[in-house]
């Protein structure tokens, strides 16, 4: 099983930039997170950060037991072999072949024959579906095909937590929906915890478990999908449906008055429902489309049950939407437990649901960031 990620109170500035601050979050071990936010918002500086590239000034992350942001060298360094990471365009080498661009983080890092390897290499290009694509040249092939030899590289040495920065770009929608399946499918295989950076809406509404956003050196909200799906966040409802009108500005923040008259102009339209699709897949009003499944015969995702549980016993936590789409996705025996009120409040436990120690965490602590609306901030 993959391991859980907790972030708390983490805040980055280069120079006097401050980039975010007092972002708090946890990956539960083995859900799929999608982190959406506008240009410049810090996602990559965030990714950084958590494999230990970049060091945040305060605040802590913690996996296993360790605080990535104080602990030695040596321990980043081993906490680092958790990690497979998928950059943009794949950053394989150009000169070597697909065969030894895999094979070159088990080459550096361990002491596998070439047999050994050789095994690891075909099995993790037979996941990807890059069969037989050993002997090409990055150069010789599709950008999509770079993104899975990019994938089956993060694979190689069995990582439990695989960060994906913008898997989607450069990629047609066709594309776009293959690779959506394949991490839904890689997850289901292997259990690891996935954290994806993108600007597609439409893999944020379909792929994980849990959606953030990032926006003005905050994070908005971060929780189970259907929170962000059903919010009525000005921001949050802006970016998934993809509109200019709304809190975020081209390059400036907007001012108040400017956001409500656009606001009115919208709902004189006829609100989002009525806006139209909008780029990236943005569109849908504030529905909850069903989350993509392994491909049959794959087995099913050992998250899922684990999610549906943890979800459950923080239902109480959210909104009247929020709760009936939640219970929307929960299977009977579940939605019986809620409601016979087996699940005692789990107050302020950080969406820690999964740890089952509800005294070990400090009380009054809210389970996700919300931002202060529009005009709220002074
Ligand atoms: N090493 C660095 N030194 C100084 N500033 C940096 C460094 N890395 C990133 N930044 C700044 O941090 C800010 C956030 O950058 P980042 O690339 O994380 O944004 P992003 O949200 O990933 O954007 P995009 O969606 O366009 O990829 C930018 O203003 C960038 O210039």
């Amino acid at each position: 099983m993959g391991v859980a990620v907790e972030v708390e109170g983490l805040s980055k500035s280069f120079g006097s930039q401050n980039i975010w601050s007092d972002v708090t979050l946890t990956l539960p071990p083995g859900e799929i997170s999608v982190l959406l936010g506008p240009s410049g918002t810090g996602k990559s500086v965030f990714l950084k950060s958590l494999v230990g590239l970049l060091k945040p000034e305060r605040g802590s992350i913690v996996i296993n037991d360790v605080d990535l942001v104080r602990t030695s060298e040596h321990k980043l360094y081993e906490i680092r072999k958790l990690f497979g990471v998928l950059f943009q365009d794949g950053a394989l080498f150009g000169s070597m072949n697909l065969f030894d661009n895999i094979a070159f983080p088990l080459r550096e890092h361990t002491k596998k024959s070439e047999t050994e390897i050789k095994n690891i290499v075909l099995e993790k290009m037979d996941m990807v579906g890059l069969q037989g694509a050993e002997g090409k040249l990055p150069g010789e092939i599709s950008g999509g095909m770079r993104k899975r030899a990019g994938l089956a590289r993060a694979l190689v040495l069995d990582p439990e937590i695989i960060l994906f920065d913008e898997p989607d770009s450069g990629l047609d929608p066709v594309r776009v929906a293959y690779l959506n399946q394949l991490i839904v499918d890689l997850n289901a295989q292997i259990d690891a915890t996935f954290l994806i950076v993108t600007h597609d809406i439409g893999t944020a509404r379909t792929v994980p478990d849990n959606l953030g956003l990032l926006f003005r050196r905050n994070l908005v909200m971060f929780g189970p999908r259907e929170q962000l799906l059903t919010s009525q966040e000005p921001v949050v409802r802006q970016f998934l449906n993809g509109r200019r009108e709304g809190p975020i500005g081209m390059s400036e923040e907007k001012d108040v008055a400017q956001v409500e008259a656009e606001m009115a102009a919208l709902e004189a339209r006829g609100g989002d429902s009525h806006n139209g699709v909008g780029p990236k897949g943005a569109s849908g009003g504030d529905a909850v489309p069903p989350q993509l499944t392994p491909t049959e015969g794959l087995p099913v995702r050992q998250a899922e049950r684990r999610r549906q549980e943890r979800v459950a016993r923080m239902l109480h936590e959210f909104d009247a939407e929020t709760q009936e789409a939640i219970r929307a996705s929960l299977p009977e025996d579940l939605l019986a437990q809620v409601d016979s009120g087996v699940f005692e409040p789990t107050r302020g436990s950080r969406g820690r649901h999964w740890a089952a120690e509800p005294g070990a965490v400090p009380a009054g602590v809210a389970a996700t960031a919300v931002l202060p609306r529009q005009g709220g901030e002074g």
